[in-house]
C-alpha cells in the first residue's frame, strides 16, 4: 500500500513537472467591437495547433503581471484608432515591467484591425514591434509575406465588412502568425 502511494505520487509530480514545462504564448488585445478579439482567435487556433506549447488568450484589462512574467511568448493586438495604437494599448504597454528588463528575449509578436485599406493597420502593428523591441524582446512576423509585420484585418472597406464577418484571407493571417510563434518558441525553448 505504502509503495502504491509512493508510485502514485511520482506520477502526480512528474505530471505535475510535464505540465509546467510546456512554454506560454500569451496572446492579448483590446477590442471594443470585437473585430480583433476574432483575430485574436485565429492566433489563437493557430498556436493551439502546435504540440508542446500553452496557450493563453485574455483581453489586456484581465492580463496580470505574472502573465507577462511567465510567458515565452506575447502577441500583442490593437485596433486602429486614428493611425496610432488604441490608448488602452498604449497604457497597457507602459504598465509593463521594465526595471532590469524581464521581458527581454521572450519572443513577441503582433496583429492589428482597422477598418479602411492602409490608413493604420502596419503604422500600428509597426509601433507595437517597437515597444517591444525597447523591452528586448525578439520580434518574429507571420508565416507569409503577406503577414510579414504580423497579422492584420481590414474590418470597414469594400469588400472586407466585417458586419457579413472577418474575411477568412485574415483569420488564415492569424492562424499563420500563431502558428509561428509556437514554432519559434519551441526552437528558443
Ligand atoms: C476612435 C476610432 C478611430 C479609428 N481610426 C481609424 C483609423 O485611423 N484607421 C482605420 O483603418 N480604422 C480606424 N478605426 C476603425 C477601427 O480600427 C476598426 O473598426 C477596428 O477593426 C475596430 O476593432 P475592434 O472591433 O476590435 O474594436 C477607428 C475606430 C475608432 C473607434
Amino acid at each position: 500500500m505504502r509503495n502504491l502511494l509512493l508510485f502514485l505520487s511520482l506520477i502526480f509530480v512528474s505530471q505535475t513537472l510535464f505540465a509546467q514545462e510546456k512554454p506560454l504564448i500569451l496572446i492579448t488585445y483590446y477590442s471594443q467591437s470585437g473585430n480583433t478579439q476574432q483575430l485574436a482567435e485565429a492566433i489563437a487556433e493557430g498556436a493551439q495547433s502546435v504540440v508542446g506549447v500553452e496557450v493563453k488568450l485574455l483581453p489586456l484589462d484581465q492580463v496580470q503581471t505574472n502573465d507577462l512574467l511567465t510567458a515565452s511568448a506575447i502577441v500583442l493586438g490593437s485596433p486602429v484608432y486614428n493611425a496610432n495604437i488604441a490608448p488602452p494599448v498604449q497604457e497597457f504597454i507602459n504598465s509593463w515591467p521594465f526595471d532590469g528588463r524581464p521581458l527581454r528575449d521572450k519572443i513577441g509578436a503582433v496583429f492589428s484591425t482597422g477598418g479602411g485599406i492602409s490608413i493604420g493597420e502596419e503604422l500600428v502593428m509597426l509601433n507595437l514591434m517597437h515597444s517591444m523591441l525597447i523591452h528586448g524582446m525578439i520580434v518574429v512576423g507571420g508565416d507569409a509575406v503577406e503577414s510579414a509585420f504580423g497579422a492584420s484585418a481590414i474590418t470597414g472597406e469594400g469588400p472586407f465588412d466585417s458586419k457579413l464577418g472577418m474575411d477568412q484571407i485574415f483569420l488564415e493571417k492569424g492562424m499563420g502568425l500563431g502558428k509561428r510563434v509556437a514554432e519559434t518558441v519551441l526552437r528558443f525553448y
